[in-house]
């Protein structure tokens, strides 16, 4: 089965969310001060659970619709005895009209004098104190770097004591891209009105966002098709079920080329790995040099040697005697942990992917030599899927990647245009499908970032495939069955995660 995302899960760009908005506003009737209404009733509802005892809010406001948000917010708040003291770094004469009758009901609800508001930065007694600062300065549109005094707000609110819990998107954060635009709200918590954003994932975005907080609105589903990138989380992607009591083969088999001289550690992280997923079984195809180390340190692995004692890498010649072995037995293959960059080895792998017919992984090595030869001699019906770190990624292109968007565009239009599954390594990781649709993890994989980690990765992913997964799912399950175990390592242990952790 391949991925199916839940709609709360979905994310949007600044136009897509802009688009959605505007046609349940005219198509739908659903007017944009009701979106507003419950985009800010929600964010209230969790503030009154979440922080009892509150007494005191700052509310930093812009002039859009954003600020409608916050005013909102206020008046849920006040209602609740807590006090708004309001702060409109672009004054209080050119209000988005839902933003200014917002400010108007906010004025008519404060029945107790709970209710102070600052025309200006430049006005703001910044003496007081707050229990939280909401941040409705700027959201979605956002079109450039900071001007005026939201630069100073931002700066300011960065330092204060209270906590910044940001409506939509924090301020100065590309909904986009994810960047900083010149200077960029730390929040504590944002909450996502009607979708999650791009920017709340790529480049800064994950260390701005804080704890994000889904607010639905009344979107129907079929304005959200266009949408075509979705968060990956454990919430929705199963766990494989166990295969117990089933004949070894029936069960599963991985076929693993990897390894060369110096790099047979590449090769056995790779296969222990699979092998602990319960696959029936892991055969490591090598060159029979290397025989040797791969019976002291693989016990439960069968070895299919090629070529003769003399060799440590593969070699054309190997070519042959691999295709015969894959046909010995259904499986899939994994191609590429260890395998060195010879020139012979780069010159095996390219024949060998434009005649091998099994669906089959293309990591590390493999990778360098698939987009040194620029040959896709892809055999139709077989399905590819490449696990590049963003350096290998980089090399299938002329156009430098120097952040997340376009790392993320890339995926996109290369694994459609090339009819493969990319599963691009970083943080975060990205899963693109032949369809043009991408995931995006949510969790800190810098932990990953040691040599190693790859190869395990390599392993969980082949394993899953070799289960008869789609290759979208076991690029998924790859990703998260790490992340689980990392929860579990942090949960108990000290210092960084090994490899071996993750196996
Ligand atoms: N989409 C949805 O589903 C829903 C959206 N909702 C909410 O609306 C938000 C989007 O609101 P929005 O479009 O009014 O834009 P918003 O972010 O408030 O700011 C616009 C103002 O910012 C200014 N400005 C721009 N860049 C600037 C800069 N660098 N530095 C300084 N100023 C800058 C620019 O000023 P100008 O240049 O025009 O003078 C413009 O007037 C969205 O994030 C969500 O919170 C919900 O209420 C309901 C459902
Ligand atoms: N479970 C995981 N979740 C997210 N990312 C992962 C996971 N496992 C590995 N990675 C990614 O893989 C990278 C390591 O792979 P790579 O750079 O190819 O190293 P190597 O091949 O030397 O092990 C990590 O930096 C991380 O981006
Ligand atoms: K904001």
């Amino acid at each position: 089965m391949m991925l199916q995302a839940p709609l709360s899960h979905y994310v949007l760009t600044a136009r897509q969310s802009r688009e959605v908005d505007r046609k349940t506003i005219e198509e739908m009737g659903i007017d944009g001060f009701t979106l507003m209404e419950i985009a800010g009733s929600s964010a209230a509802k969790a503030i009154l659970s979440d922080r009892p005892g509150s007494s005191h809010g700052l509310y930093l406001c812009g002039k859009g619709n954003n600020a409608g948000d916050a005013l909102v917010v206020g008046r849920y708040l006040m209602q609740h005895n807590i006090a708004a003291t309001l702060v409109f770094l672009s004054g209080t004469g050119d209000l988005s009209p839902d933003a200014e009758k917002n400010l108007e009901l906010l004025r008519e609800f404060d029945s107790r004098n709970q209710l102070t508001i600052f025309e200006s930065w430049g006005a703001f007694d910044q003496s007081g104190s707050w229990d939280f600062i909401i941040d409705g300065m700027l959201g979605t549109g956002l079109d450039s770097e900071l001007r005026g005094d939201y630069l100073k707000g931002v700066q300011w609110a960065n330092k204060q004591p209270a906590p910044v819990l940001s409506m939509d998107i924090p301020t100065g954060l590309h909904a986009d891209t994810g960047e900083s635009m010149g200077a960029c709200i730390r929040a504590e918590q944002t909450f996502a009105f009607g979708g999650r954003k791009q920017g709340h994932y790529l480049e800064e975005g994950p260390a701005r966002t804080g704890k994000i907080t889904y607010c639905e609105l009344p979107f129907p589903n079929h304005f959200k098709s266009s949408c075509n990138t979705f968060l990956l989380d454990e919430s929705w992607v199963e766990r494989p079920p166990a295969q117990p009591g089933r004949h070894k083969y029936a069960s599963g088999v991985l076929y693993i080329i990897a390894g060369s001289e110096g790099l047979t550690g590449a090769a056995i992280l790779a296969a222990q790995s699979a092998w602990a997923e319960g696959l029936g079984a892991v055969i490591i195809v090598c060159p029979r040099g290397l025989l040797s180390v791969y019976e002291h340190n693989l016990p439960s692995i069968i070895k299919k040697p090629v070529g003769d004692t003399s060799d440590d890498h593969f070699k054309p010649q190997h070519l042959s005697h691999t295709l015969e072995i894959l046909r010995e037995k259904e499986g899939v293959v994994l191609l590429g942990p260890g395998l060195g960059r010879q020139e012979e080895t780069a010159s095996f792998v390219s024949r060998f992917l434009s005649r091998n017919l099994r669906n089959t992984v293309i990591d590390a090595d493999a990778l360098w030599a698939l987009a040194r030869s620029g040959q896709w001699d892809k055999p139709d019906d077989t399905q590819w899927i490449l696990t590049p770190h963003p350096g290998e990624l980089s090399r299938f292109t002329d156009h430098p990647i120097t952040n997340d968007y376009q790392r993320l565009n890339f995926v996109r239009t290369f694994s459609s245009d090339h009819h493969i599954t990319i599963l691009s390594k970083g943080m975060p990781g990205i899963i693109g499908t032949s369809s043009g649709t991408c995931y995006i993890t949510n969790y800190n994989t810098r932990y990953f970032a040691r040599a190693g980690n790859g190869d395990v990765l390599a392993g969980k992913v082949g394993a899953y495939l070799a289960f008869g997964r789609a290759p979208d799912d076991s690029c998924a399950g790859g990703l998260l069955q790490g992340k689980q175990k990392l929860d579990r390592y942090l949960e108990t242990a000290q210092g960084l995660p090994e490899p071996r952790d993750f196996i």
